[in-house]
């Protein structure tokens, strides 16, 4: 559905990434995690268009989307959840997650789509008059997440959508990312801490300085002492070392 193949990306005449590849299947959710600063968002944000390849291929379901403008790509059917989780503050929470829904046809209704939207995070249906200047940073997460959604992409991208937040909104956004999951859609889902990743995750990709170190899945990266200390420090490597 989604393959990259040798995406180098250049930014202010450095190398951020360097000769990517990663696949994303119909229904998969996959993982893309790395320290700060490894090159997660610069990889979604070329996903999207905001960035241009140097080189290299971005496909998805066979259309090549290198050089397609940003709105193009999103009626192709990916939703984006970026991580600072922009909201507009000038719309209410219903018009910001209904938002998509005007940009983009879909067999389902404008109701159907936020419907199933605010179904994942039944928390919203109480603030959805509210504008969205006035909401928590998990909040402000839940409408991010669900807007895309309400986009109904075949693809989810979801950058970083535990960071920042309190303990206690991590498991209202986990059970949200396990519903989707339970729909059908596909998920790449940037992380860069391990603990955060689903272990229902299909597939893990390890990004380290714009290079991709490992693929595979959770079980495999948890048995690799060097994957782990990238993506889950030292004293981790310890834990996992004792049990
Ligand atoms: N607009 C920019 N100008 C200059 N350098 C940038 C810019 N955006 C990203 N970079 C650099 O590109 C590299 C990759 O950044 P990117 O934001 O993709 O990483 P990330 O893995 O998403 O990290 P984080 O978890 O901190 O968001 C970093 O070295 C960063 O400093």
């Amino acid at each position: 559905m989604l393959k990259i193949s040798g995406l180098k990306v250049d930014i202010g005449g450095s190398r951020v990434l360097n000769g990517l590849d990663l696949t994303v299947g119909p229904g998969e959710l996959v993982c893309l995690i790395g320290r700060n600063g490894a090159g997660k968002t610069t990889t979604f944000r070329s996903i999207m268009g905001y960035r241009q390849p140097v080189a290299g291929s971005i496909s998805f379901k066979g259309q090549e989307l290198v050089g397609l403008q940003t709105y193009k790509i999103a009626q192709l059917g990916i939703g984006y959840s970026p991580e600072e989780s922009d909201v507009y503050a000038d719309l209410s929470v219903a018009e910001n997650i209904a938002l998509p829904t005007w940009t983009r046809p879909s067999t389902l209704s404008e109701e159907a789509r936020v419907e199933r939207s605010l179904n994942v995070f039944p928390k919203l249906r109480q603030y959805l008059t509210r504008g969205g200047a006035q909401l928590s940073g998990g909040e402000r997460k839940m409408v991010s997440v669900a807007r895309a959604l309400a986009l109904d992409p075949s693809l989810l991208l979801l950058d970083e959508p535990f960071e920042g937040l309190s303990p206690a909104i991590i498991p209202i956004i986990s059970e949200g990312v396990a519903s989707i999951r339970a729909m059908g859609e596909a998920v790449l889902m940037a992380e860069s801490n391990v603990h955060h990743v689903p272990e229902y995750v299909d597939r893990l990709y390890v990004l380290e300085r714009g290079e991709m170190i490992f693929t595979g899945t959770l079980e495999q990266a948890r048995r690799d002492r060097a994957v782990m200390r990238v993506i889950a420090g030292e004293i981790d490597v310890g834990e996992i070392a004792h049990a």
